[in-house]
């Protein structure tokens, strides 16, 4: 007899549509929309702007409701998924509250969710060690770089111990060689964790570097155009000289040629190639 085992996809989207109603007519931001991301699968979306990646995103956040379809987190709805604190969220602006320190900002999920303070100062050690903050504890967010308080951001979002992390563009606001430097980071962390990772990104090179997958979408009505497999090695094993070799580039311009219907082109709007 063979034994099966039952997985739960870490993210189920299905036959999701999302139509806003704006001053100005109805906007289709999103149409026919599936997509599966396994526990501890890294994600990518990536598109022209407008394409709806960021509304795809707070679907799945629950910060917004799908106008048709389902969208399950670990196989509850995810409105309930928000509830038991299943994901982590970060966004291309830290958020971070100025007059907590550092520590205190990355108690904060902990604290509402009533962790004893025995616990909430134990779990923030682990935190400020995992993203690379020990010594920084007390310090201010307008006291650190914008590479470091997207690092509070993420220990932030860890805080639960979420098994999926939802991003939104979090290294947009940063210089080149910082937003590098935390691309090998989180694929560190994510490795740590094991958390999937759902990533709305504008970079291809970004999108390849960091992904098992790349959900590539076209606008008006945003729909999914493709989904590339990275042919990579796992992301717990890259390291920074992956963006010189051969491999990557392939990756890079089998995601561009998949943004653009398969043909080799100039940019699209918003999306960047470096
Ligand atoms: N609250 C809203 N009301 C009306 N239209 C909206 C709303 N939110 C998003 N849209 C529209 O839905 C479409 C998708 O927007 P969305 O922000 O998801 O795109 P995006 O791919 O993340 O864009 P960008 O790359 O520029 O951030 C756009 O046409 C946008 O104008």
């Amino acid at each position: 007899m063979t034994e099966s085992v039952i997985t739960t996809d870490a993210v189920t989207v299905t036959a999701v549509d999302k139509v806003f109603e704006a001053a100005a007519g109805q906007v289709v931001a999103l149409s026919g929309i599936d997509l599966v991301v396994e526990p501890g699968e890294f994600v990518s979306l990536i598109g022209p702007s407008g394409c709806g990646k960021s509304t795809l995103l707070r679907l799945i956040a629950d910060l917004d409701t799908p106008s048709s379809g389902s969208v399950e987190v670990f196989g509850t709805s995810a409105h309930q998924a928000r509830v038991d604190q299943k994901y982590g969220i970060a966004f291309q602006q830290a958020g971070l509250l100025p007059w907590r320190s550092v520590a205190a900002n990355i108690a904060l999920p902990l604290e509402l969710h009533g962790s004893s303070s025995v616990e909430t100062r134990e779990r923030v050690a682990e935190l400020i060690a995992l993203v690379g903050l020990d010594d920084f504890g007390d310090r201010y967010p307008d006291e650190l770089s914008g590479g470091m308080q997207q690092r509070v951001a993420i220990a932030r979002a860890l805080a639960k111990k979420p098994e999926l992390l939802l991003m939104d563009e979090p290294f947009g606001a940063l210089d080149e060689m910082t937003r590098e430097y935390m691309q090998t980071e989180l694929l560190r962390i994510s490795a740590e964790t094991g958390a999937a990772v759902v990533f709305v990104t504008h970079s291809i090179p970004e999108a390849v570097y960091l992904s098992d997958r790349v959900v590539v979408m076209s606008p008006r009505p945003g729909r999914i155009a493709a989904v590339v497999p990275m042919a990579l090695g796992s992301t717990a094993s890259r390291a920074d000289d992956l963006r010189e070799d051969g491999a990557f580039f392939e990756m890079i311009t089998a995601v561009r040629e998949a943004l653009h219907g398969g043909a080799p082109a100039s940019s699209a709007r918003g999306v960047e190639n470096r």
